[in-house]
């Protein structure tokens, strides 16, 4: 599991260790963890390190004295390493050891800028380390118009060396993501005693590139994390697994209300999605003429055209395909969400929820339908803002609808509404298809309906409550992303069509519990000998 955590959780974790005067400990790890980053990527791109051009950009705060001392040492390796000082004034030991170590020093002023622009968008490596965890809002001044500058050297002389960012990308807020003013966009950023949430939220995660964690010392006094990213480990743990005399109806039995007229195609993505994910039967419930295009298409669904209350089944999902005049379809669909089983509400189904929710019901908006949804419960952000703050905008989601809210993108972010939140980027931007949606509500509607009532599985991986809603729908991200991305690296890194998603996800599924000693161990457990 990756975890994450705020800047104030992280500043609090060190004091303690500050306390005991380990201040300067404490930066040395982080300098040093920043400086191996920069060789070994250096040297996996075949660079030579003797004479090789660093510049750091230095901030007046001890953001600027991790890339100070971080130069020293690279300096110390024989690298010609310029520090710029941003500010009126640097950390005067990490200076002190730049200079010592044969570092040179340039300040910047707006007659020096083009110049000194030109020589970091040239360099081999670039270290930012203008802001960190203590910036208030973003780069400003002539800090600003360097960034502005390098970047547009770099995009005109098709530069491209190393850009790595000291603790988090300058001008990134470290809790949210968000983004104020110009920003430099990281190869790598180099994070210290834990990741950043904002680090794990788009526009940060656009910005950070690779995330290295380096430890300092600081991190048995963190907290609870404030962000979790699950990982193949965590994944193989939560998976559910028939037991050896499993049934259909025992392993979970997902009702699909999806597809209409206008788009019957949702409703075969939405139960190819389900069937791939492990479900022990769907129910199909919609017009006749969209039953018989899923019967064709998935003769293993059981489809009917009654109603919710006729149908007995562990989990619902509603919305997918379906518009604001499928009046039958929509009555389904309330029902649903009135009839206490867990549900995933997707899409169409968005617009028609009641105001408020219970988190066992998961909504699976992007940025413009969740911006619909802010617009109806009478709040204003467009999709712009929710674009620009995707984890201000998940986490009040799930506040002001008590739903579990997983907003989909790049990073696809997942909010719980007492807090969990989940943070997957396991696709690839090939998953940006028609359809793709469809399969992922199948997918969470699966694992919700193989929820069950144990409740182990994510307590032992310190996922309590009402969390372990976010937790699958995590779970179907991770597992929809990987899929994804298989799909396209069987066609050498080619696009895919979202019935490619479905295909590759029982591999993936497999894969993932294979890798895992948990999950060998659950499938030998089928193998146990009579006693
Ligand atoms: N604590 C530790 O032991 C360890 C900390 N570590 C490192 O310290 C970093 C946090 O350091 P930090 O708290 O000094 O804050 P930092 O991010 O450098 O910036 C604050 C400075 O910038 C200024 N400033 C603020 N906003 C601004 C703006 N928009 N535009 C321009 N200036 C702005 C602000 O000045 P002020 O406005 O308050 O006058 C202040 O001087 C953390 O990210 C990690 O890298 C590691 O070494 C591990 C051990
Ligand atoms: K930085």
């Amino acid at each position: 599991m990756i975890t994450a955590y705020t800047g104030t959780q992280v500043r609090a974790a060190e004091e303690p260790l500050l306390a005991d005067g380990l201040g300067d400990v404490l930066m040395q790890r982080a300098a040093y963890g920043l400086a191996a980053a920069v060789v070994n990527e250096l040297k996996s791109r075949g660079s030579r390190l003797n004479g090789s051009r660093v510049v750091v950009l230095v901030g007046k705060g001890n953001n600027g004295g991790d890339g100070l001392y971080a130069g020293a040492f690279l300096a110390a390796r024989g690298m010609r390493t310029t520090a710029v000082l941003t500010g009126n004034a640097a950390h005067p030991g990490g200076l002190a050891a730049f200079e010592r170590a044969g570092g040179r020093v340039q300040r910047l002023t707006e007659a020096e800028l083009p110049a000194l622009a030109a020589e970091a968008a040239g360099a081999d490596a670039v270290i930012d380390a203008v802001l960190g965890t203590g910036a208030k809002g973003g780069l400003r001044g002539s800090a600003a118009h360097l960034i502005d500058a390098i970047t547009a050297t770099r995009d005109a002389e098709h530069r491209d060396g190393l850009l790595v960012a000291c603790d988090l990308p300058s001008g990134i807020d470290a809790d949210t993501g968000e983004a104020a003013g110009p920003v430099l966009p990281a190869d790598i950023t180099v994070t210290f005693g834990g990741a950043k949430t904002g680090l794990l939220a788009d526009p940060g995660a656009d910005y950070a590139g690779r995330v290295l964690v380096v430890e300092i010392g600081i991190e048995e006094h963190l907290p609870a994390p404030s962000m979790r990213r699950l990982e193949e480990a965590d994944m193989a743990r939560l998976l559910p697994h028939p037991s050896r005399r499993a049934q259909k109806y025992s392993r979970g039995v997902l009702g699909v209300v999806a597809g209409s007229e206008n788009y019957p195609g949702a409703a075969v993505l939405a139960c190819r999605g389900a069937l791939a994910a492990g479900v022990g039967m769907v129910r199909y419930l919609g017009p006749p003429s969209v039953a018989d295009l899923v019967r064709q298409s998935c003769p293993e669904v059981v489809c009917s055209t009654g109603t919710v209350a006729e149908n007995r089944v562990q989990a619902w999902l509603v919305g997918s395909g379906m518009g604001p005049h499928d009046h039958e379809q929509l009555t389904r669909a309330r029902d649903a969400i009135a009839s206490d089983l867990p549900v995933v509400a997707d899409a169409g189904a968005l617009p028609a929820l009641p105001a408020m929710l219970a988190p066992h019901v998961v909504l699976t908006p992007h940025a413009g339908e969740l911006a619909s949804l802010f617009q109806r419960l009478g709040h204003g952000e467009d999709r712009e803002a929710v674009e620009a703050g995707t984890l201000a905008a998940v986490r009040q989601a799930a506040v002001r609808t008590g739903a579990t809210v997983l907003l989909k993108g790049a990073t696809t972010l997942v909010a719980a509404p007492w807090g969990t939140t989940f943070s997957q980027a396991d696709g690839t931007p090939w998953l940006a298809t028609a359809g793709s949606g469809d399969v992922l509500a199948g997918v969470i509607g699966a694992l919700l309906a193989q929820a069950g009532a144990d409740v182990g599985r994510f307590t032992d991986l310190g996922i309590e409550g009402d969390g372990r809603w976010a937790a699958i729908a995590a779970l179907g991200a991770a597992l929809h992303g990987r899929a994804g991305k298989a799909a396209s690296e069987a066609a050498s890194g080619g696009p895919i069509a979202a019935g490619g998603i479905a295909d590759a996800l029982p591999e993936i599924w497999g894969k993932v519990s294979m890798l895992s000693n948990y999950g060998a161990w659950k499938r030998n457990s089928h193998s146990q000998p009579l006693r």
